[in-house]
């Protein structure tokens, strides 16, 4: 099964496992918040071998996580096969990590993920998102910032029609 080539159209038809593990791909793809929120040692700390003394500004780089190299089958590309075993269950790695993770992650993860899928499925459910056939290969190339976002381009949208 390849869910890679099937279109986001047909998202509201895969089964909830394959539904799981496209939105996650999504999120890993597009990795809203690159590099988390800036933190900072309050006292000197050893992590893994290195010294970190007490004041050091602390950036996560959380996209090098979500497309490490080992922790996912597909690093580089969008794949929700990686978030599929081979009996195509969903299981999550804990590379999977948008909302960063400790004691400060995202308190807002579960009202995003709510938000994130709600947004998603009912845009999929009314609308076909077509790219023009003379506009090329579309470019993802994100534009970096505090938040990640894709480049602007056009799209045509179609009001599906009733079933
Ligand atoms: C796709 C949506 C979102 C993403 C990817 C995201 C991601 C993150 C990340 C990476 C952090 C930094 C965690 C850290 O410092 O280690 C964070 C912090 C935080 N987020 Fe979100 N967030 C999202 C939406 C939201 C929403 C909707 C809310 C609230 C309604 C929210 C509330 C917060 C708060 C309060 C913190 C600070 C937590 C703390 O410092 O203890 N976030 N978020």
């Amino acid at each position: 099964m390849s869910l890679r080539l099937q279109s986001l159209s047909k998202l509201t038809s895969f089964s909830i496992r394959e539904r799981q593990a496209v939105i996650h791909e999504i999120q890993r793809i597009a990795n809203t918040v690159p590099l988390s929120v800036f933190h900072c040692t309050t006292k000197d700390t050893e992590l893994m071998g290195y010294s970190i003394p007490k004041g050091t500004m602390i950036i996560q780089n959380l996209i090098s996580v979500l497309s490490e190299e080992g922790q996912w089958k597909f690093p580089h590309e969008f794949n929700p096969e990686n978030f599929l075993n081979e009996h195509g269950e969903f299981v999550k790695s804990e590379a999977f990590m948008p909302f960063s993770t400790g004691h400060r992650m995202c308190l807002g993860e579960g009202l995003a993920r709510m938000e994130l899928f709600l947004i998603m499925v009912t845009l999929v459910r009314k609308f076909n998102f077509i790219w023009p056939e003379d506009a090329g290969e579309p470019d993802f190339t994100p534009v970096y910032g505090a938040t990640l976002t894709p480049k602007s381009y056009f799209m045509k949208v179609q009001l599906r029609s009733k079933q």
